[in-house]
Formats: C-alpha cells, structure tokens, sequence
C-alpha cells in the first residue's frame, strides 16, 4: 500500500500516540476458520458488551483491566516471529477505532484478519480477511454484511442452526459459511452440525483445533 507523504506523517504521529487495551498478544496456529492451520501473531484487545454466557474469554470483557499499549509496540511485537498474519480479536475489537492499528501492521508487511461479533458502531480498520460471529444477545451492525468473509456461528442448541441461515441472504455470495461447536456442548452438537453439513454442503465445519492441540 502506497501512502502520501501527508498520510505517512499522520501514521507516524499515531503510532506513537493511539494506544489500545491489550489482553493479550501471542503467536500461534490460527485455529478456528478459513485460516485454520496458519501461524498467526493474535492480539486479544480489552473490552465487550455483548455478554455471551459461554464466552471463553471472559476475562477480556472490562476494557479498563488491561494495559494500554501502544501501535508502535504492537507492531513490533508482531515483528519478533517470521509469520506475517496478524489476527485482530479480544473482547470485541471493533468497539475500538482499528485504523492506525490495521494500517501499521500492512505497511509492515502483515494481512490483518479480525474476529469479531460484528457490533459496533462503524467497522474500522483496513481488513484482508473480516471473520464475522454473529451473537444472539446484541445484535450486529447490518455494515458488516457486505465486507465479512467469513461468517462462523456457534451451535450452542438447535436453534443456532436457523439463527446461522438467517444471515446467509444479506452476505456476499462469495462469504464462507462455518459451523462451530459451542466448545461445552461439542458432544450433543457435533453430530447434529456433521448432519447438518452433510444435509446443506454449502456450510463447513470450524472446529476450535487449538484447544485438542493444547496450544494458545
Ligand atoms: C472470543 S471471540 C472474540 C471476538 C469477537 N468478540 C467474537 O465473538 O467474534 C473469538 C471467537 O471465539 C468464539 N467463541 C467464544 N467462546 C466460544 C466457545 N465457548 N465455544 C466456541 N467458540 C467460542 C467466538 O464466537 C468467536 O468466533
Ligand atoms: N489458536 C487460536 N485460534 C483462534 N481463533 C480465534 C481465536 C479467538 O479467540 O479469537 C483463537 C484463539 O484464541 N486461539
Ligand atoms: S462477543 Fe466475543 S468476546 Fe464478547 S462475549 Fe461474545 S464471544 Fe466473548
Ligand atoms: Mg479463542
């Protein structure tokens, strides 16, 4: 991405001064998705109100209990390991203005991937890959239909399946479509989300890998 020398300057001035809550920041196998299988610099930002009962980070709901850091930081965190895919997550990444963070890590040389529930009040940020989790307890911003990739929903009971469909018609035709296993009821929904599949193959199966391989 080529910048101005006006946009260079405005970066620079950002970097150092936008600072964000950071949960988190760790290199790993994205495990979850399109991207399954690739290694990935993940950053966990702080804060979430959308209050899912079975969230597996709950820790990262209170925005304030996390230490704020900098892009500068950020990127150079990133930078210590040879992958070059940043995935953006948390809490809810978009409840923060993600422009300078995005644009820092691509002129770094890094697609930018998020994993978000889709509220917000505008969707920031300059995205490669927009993962989007839809939530039954806050109700997503219609923005983010046309720019997500991928949309990934939890099968927490049978009536997920339905809640999934609804999105499919407002999406691109070219978005991923992906079943996950609430991660507590794989046993009772794994099968059900295998017949489903099979039934409707325009559908794939996300598994949450990372957890049966032990790692971050
Ligand atoms: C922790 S969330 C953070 C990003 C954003 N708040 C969201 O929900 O998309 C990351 C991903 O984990 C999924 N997830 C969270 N808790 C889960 C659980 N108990 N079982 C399966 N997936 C879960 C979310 O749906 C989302 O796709
Ligand atoms: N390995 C790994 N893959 C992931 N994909 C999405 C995750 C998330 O919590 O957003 C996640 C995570 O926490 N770890
Ligand atoms: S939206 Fe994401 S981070 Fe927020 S409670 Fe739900 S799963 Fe957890
Ligand atoms: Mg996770």
């Amino acid at each position: 991405m080529l910048l101005t020398q006006e946009q260079q300057t405005k970066q620079t001035d950002n970097q150092s001064t936008i600072a964000l809550p950071v949960m988190e920041a760790f290199y790993t196998i994205q495990g979850e998705g399109a991207h399954t299988g690739r290694a990935a610099y993940f950053i966990r930002l702080g804060g979430c109100d959308v209050g899912c009962h079975w969230c597996d980070v709950k820790e990262s709901w209170d925005a304030d209990a996390h230490p704020k850091q900098s892009i500068d930081a950020l990127v150079k965190g990133a930078l210590q390991y040879p992958g070059r895919l940043a995935v953006i997550t948390g809490g809810e990444p978009l409840m923060h203005d993600l422009t300078a963070l995005t644009e820092a890590l691509q002129v770094a040389g890094f697609k930018t991937n998020i994993e978000t529930s889709g509220v917000c009040q505008t969707v920031t940020g300059s995205w490669d890959w927009i993962c989007f989790s839809p939530k039954k307890f806050k109700k997503p911003n219609p923005a983010i239909y046309e720019k997500a990739d991928e949309l990934k929903v939890i099968i927490y009971n049978q009536s997920d399946f339905a809640f999934a469909e609804s999105f499919v018609p407002y999406l691109r035709p070219d978005c991923k479509l992906f079943l996950q296993s609430e991660w507590g009821r794989s046993n009772e929904m794994l099968p059900r989300i295998v017949d489903y599949v099979k039934d409707h193959p325009q559908w794939q199966i996300s598994l949450q890998t990372h957890k049966f391989l032990n790692i971050p």
